[in-house]
């Protein structure tokens, strides 16, 4: 690239407007030069033993124009051949005539030196001159403060070892806007008070003592005592994935969910059920509510009992016609709305498997089960969802075989990503009865003490009221309350 000549006469004289003086732009060399019949200022660039190797010349229309090799790769920063190298701080600026305040607050005793190019051009000069500026012991980076200053003033500071880059915040714009305002000694200060980089994500133990020192609480209850009393309750920004073979129960175990929910915790729920009309859905709820099989003609039940159920589900359930549209997308704005515009934390998802693109099953879950577990901890939901199973070898899950991890289609990113795994397993062709209405509930994993991991809860199924219900129940004492009148620790806890 040809070089630009460089401009050569010229008069040092003070910015009077920039409050910077005649001594500081003599100490920089900066002066008042003419290009095309035009005034203008201009900062040199030299190489170490002095000599100038390009200019950046500033018009009065704050147009910008450089001379010499500006762009060579070896470039020196503004200012830089002014300081020995090694010794406690050097500061860098955005802009020369930043620098030039910044030395002057400092009586142009101290090393600071400029960017060439601002802070969007920050990386190829501070490399090109990483090896002098890592001989101070600290770098501060006092970029401007806005957007673009703040955006790249950290990405600059990765460039130093660690510990050595500080980062410099203003009350106002920039360096020189202090200046002017009169504001030198709090510029100073901002160079005292710079804070060393550390790059996002890393946390002290300090930093999180507060959140550490909350007290520990339940989880919202299960609407089986053992099972609460087995994982200590469901906690917000979790997803709950649960498993069974066709016909074992699952949605009506949400159902019951659900309701327990409504009545017991006052919550308000979000249903999101692919396979089942809102309609049906609402009808099952205000059975399980009613204790009644609303949706069996020949119940008994009447159409005054059903009204009054429903009734009390006003304001506390909200589903999502779904009209054949499984789209995990679309299905993720509905939660999306359902908390946050809605206040809905508790949201049930029948069933996974529904959305996913059968043309790429194992991608597609992969990404599903990602984007459910991040959708959970960014809105601080809790969501329940189904999954179908695989074939097994051996005894059909439809005839109580053993429900594992690995029968959940797509188990690998369903383990990774959930918080507890629930398989229901029921032998529904059994000869008696009883056995057939049995379902074996089993914790498949358990991640917030792992105790809960393979533990069962046998339940039965009262098929007048549609009730699950567990045959050996947790008693208070099970949870370590002496007291008979002693409140269950989720007591007042609910939202409402
Ligand atoms: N333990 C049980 N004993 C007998 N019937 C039950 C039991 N649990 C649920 N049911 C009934 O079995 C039927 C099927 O249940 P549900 O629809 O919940 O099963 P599912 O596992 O979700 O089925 P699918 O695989 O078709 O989604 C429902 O009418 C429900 O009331």
């Amino acid at each position: 690239m040809s070089k630009k000549p460089l401009v050569t006469d010229g008069e040092v004289i003070p910015l009077r407007k920039r409050k910077i003086t005649e001594e500081t732009c003599k100490k920089f060399g900066y002066f008042l030069g003419e290009q095309f019949g035009k005034k203008v200022q201009v900062a040199p660039y030299r190489d170490q033993s002095g000599k100038v190797t390009a200019q950046k010349l500033r018009f009065p229309d704050k147009k910008f124009r450089t001379t010499g090799d500006f762009d060579a790769e070896n470039l020196q920063l503004f200012g830089q051949h002014l300081w020995p190298s090694s010794g406690k701080r050097v500061v860098i600026t955005e802009g020369e005539i930043d620098c030039l305040s910044v030395s002057q607050a400092q009586g142009n005793k101290w090393p600071v030196v400029s960017l060439p190019s601002g802070a969007q051009s920050y990386s190829d000069p501070i490399r090109a001159n990483l090896e002098w500026l890592s001989t101070f012991e600290e770098v501060v980076l006092l970029f401007d403060m806005d957007e673009a200053g703040q955006e790249n003033v950290k990405k600059a500071a990765e460039l130093f070892k660690p510990g050595q880059a500080k980062i410099a915040k203003l009350p106002l714009k920039d360096p020189n806007e202090m200046l002017v305002a009169g504001r030198d000694k709090e510029l100073i200060a901002a160079l005292w008070n710079a804070e060393e980089f550390r790059p996002d994500g890393l946390v002290e133990i300090d930093d999180i003592l507060d959140q550490i020192e909350k007290p520990v609480e339940w989880g919202l209850p299960w609407c089986f005592p053992t099972l609460t009393q087995y994982t200590y309750g469901r906690r917000y920004g979790e997803v709950y994935g649960f498993g069974a073979g066709t016909g074992i129960g699952k949605t009506d175990l949400f159902t019951q969910q659900i309701e327990h929910d409504i009545t017991q915790l006052k919550m308000k729920v979000g249903v999101v059920y692919l396979e089942q009309m809102p309609a049906e859905t609402g009808t099952r709820i205000a059975g399980k509510l009613a204790r009644k099989q609303f949706h069996i003609p020949d119940g008994d039940w009447t159409v005054e009992e059903r009204r009054e159920a429903v009734a009390k589900l006003k304001g506390k359930v909200t589903f999502y016609d779904s009209f054949g549209q499984t789209e995990w997308d679309v299905v993720a704005n509905k939660i999306r709305y359902m908390v946050t515009g809605l206040g809905i934390r508790l949201i049930f998802l029948d069933h996974l498997t529904a959305m996913v693109d059968t043309a790429n099953e194992k991608e597609s879950l992969e990404q599903i089960m990602k984007e459910m577990a991040g959708l959970a901890k960014e809105l601080g939901c809790i969501i329940h969802f189904i999954s179908h199973l695989s074939t097994p070898e051996g005894k059909p899950h439809e005839e109580g075989g053993r429900v594992m991890i690995r029968h959940f289609k797509g188990s690998r990113s369903i383990g990774f990503w959930s918080y507890y795994m629930f398989g229901l397993e029921r032998d529904q062709q059994a000869e008696d009865p009883e056995e057939a209405q049995t379902t074996t509930f089993r914790i498949l994993k358990d991640r917030y003490t792992g105790q809960a991991t393979g533990k069962t809860i046998p339940l039965g199924y009262d098929a007048e009221t549609g009730m699950l219900f567990e045959k050996s129940p947790a008693t208070a004492d099970d949870y370590g309350f002496g007291q008979e009148d002693d409140a269950p620790p989720w007591e007042g806890k609910s939202d409402f």
